[in-house]
Parts: C-alpha cells; sequence; structure tokens
C-alpha cells in the first residue's frame, strides 16, 4: 500500500514550486478567515497552476456555508475539499453531489462526533484525526495521544474509509506514527516548515520516510 500524504498550508506560488522531485500525493491551501497560513482564492489559484504533475490540490475550510466553498471551487481548480470543523453529514452529502470533488472529512482525537459514521460513510472518502488545542482546530503543531487511533480506525475503516493522521507530524517522528499504527494516510504543516514558511528540505525528508517505511512494510 502507498500512504496518502498531503503537505498542508502552502502560501505562495514558490512553495508549490518547492514540490518538484517530492513524493507527496496532496498540497493544502487554508480558506478558513483569519488563520496564519490563510489564502485568498486568487493566490491559491496560482499556488495549484505552479504544482508539479501528480500532486493533488486540497482546498481546507472550517465550517463554511455552501456559498463559501462554490466562490473557491469555481475560482481555483480543487479536487479535494478538507473539512476542519463540525461539518454534518447533509453538508457532506451536498458538496459530493453538486461539486464531485474528493470529501475528507476531519474530526478531532478524543472529541466525539455528534454523528456516527455510518452517516457520513456514503458522503466522504477518507477521514482525517487532527490534534486540537484550546480552540484552535488545525494547524496547532500539536501530536494528540496516538493510544486513541486503534478506536478511530476501526469506527471508520469498517465502513471502508481509509483514516489519515495529522497533527504535529515532523520528519522525526512520522516512521513511529506509521510503524505503531498503519494509517492510510498522513497530513503535516508545521513540522516541515521553519520561520512559518515550508522548508524543501524538511517536505523532502518527511516525505522520504514515509516512502521508505512504504518499501520496506507493503
Ligand atoms: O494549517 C493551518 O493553519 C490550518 C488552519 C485552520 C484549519 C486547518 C489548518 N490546517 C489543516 C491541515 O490539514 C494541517 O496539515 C493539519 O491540521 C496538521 O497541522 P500541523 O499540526 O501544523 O502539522
Amino acid at each position: 500500500m502507498r500512504t496518502f500524504v498531503k503537505l498542508c498550508g502552502l502560501q505562495t506560488p514558490e512553495d508549490a514550486e518547492k514540490l518538484e522531485g517530492i513524493d507527496a500525493d496532496a498540497a493544502g491551501m487554508i480558506f478558513v478567515p483569519g488563520r496564519k497560513r490563510t489564502v485568498s482564492p486568487e493566490r491559491a489559484a496560482s499556488i495549484v497552476s505552479r504544482l508539479p504533475a501528480g500532486i493533488r490540490s486540497a482546498g481546507v475550510f472550517l465550517n463554511p456555508t455552501r456559498d463559501e466553498v462554490l466562490r473557491v471551487w469555481d475560482r481555483v481548480e480543487l479536487d479535494l475539499i478538507q473539512l476542519h470543523g463540525l461539518e454534518e453529514p447533509e453538508f457532506c452529502r451536498w458538496l459530493k453531489e453538486n461539486l464531485g470533488g474528493r470529501i475528507v472529512k476531519v474530526f478531532f482525537a478524543g472529541k466525539k462526533s455528534a454523528f456516527p459514521p455510518e452517516a457520513y460513510a456514503r458522503w466522504i472518502d477518507a477521514v482525517l484525526i487532527d490534534s486540537v488545542a484550546g480552540t484552535d482546530r488545525g494547524g496547532t503543531g500539536k501530536t494528540f495521544a496516538w493510544n486513541l487511533l486503534p478506536e478511530e480506525q476501526k469506527r471508520w475503516e469498517a465502513w471502508g474509509i481509509p483514516v489519515w493522521v495529522a497533527g504535529g507530524l515532523h520528519p522525526d517522528n512520522v516512521n513511529r506514527l506509521l510503524t505503531e499504527h498503519l494509517p492510510h494516510g498522513v497530513d503535516t504543516s508545521s513540522g516541515v516548515e521553519t520561520n512559518g514558511e515550508k522548508d524543501r528540505d524538511k517536505m523532502k525528508r518527511f516525505v522520504e520516510r514515509v516512502r521508505r517505511h512504504d518499501r520496506r512494510v507493503h
């Protein structure tokens, strides 16, 4: 199995160019208002235009309205829509049926979802388990207690939904996560930055660690 690798929080077209020669699967852009990595749809469109072939684009939203997603969707070529808030199954259904992109629904380790997996199952393509720090959801740079993962994996994988993991991952801890929990995908942002900017060397090392694991295990 190839572990899906998403590198999130690209802020400039130069960040996209840094991915040349890096075997990642997706790059994410933040459309959550007021966060340090937030980009406009126009900026995101120019980032996507510079992504190396084969790297998919992901748009990250947090409790958006339908119109807010549409405003981005109409301007930016997105392959994945990542929902980082408390979006309900009905909202995921609407996006899936009307936009057709792949939907990644985020849940937070140790926080129980108001809806069971079966309510989401038909409308989402992957689940991402992330950390929450105070009121901040996403991009926290903090790991969560990975011993919560087996239960989450069992819940979602029973419905055929792949589970990805985020929250404080970096080149030096991702191998331990993969070895101990074998998630279908991993995602990182803070852990591949230096002074708030995407660091090509860290992104490359992160992805190389994952691919080394893939060769050894799968
Ligand atoms: O990255 C952000 O700034 C962000 C802000 C608001 C919602 C989501 C955000 N990031 C989404 C991601 O997919 C991150 O990669 C994920 O949360 C992990 O972040 P980190 O702990 O910094 O690696």
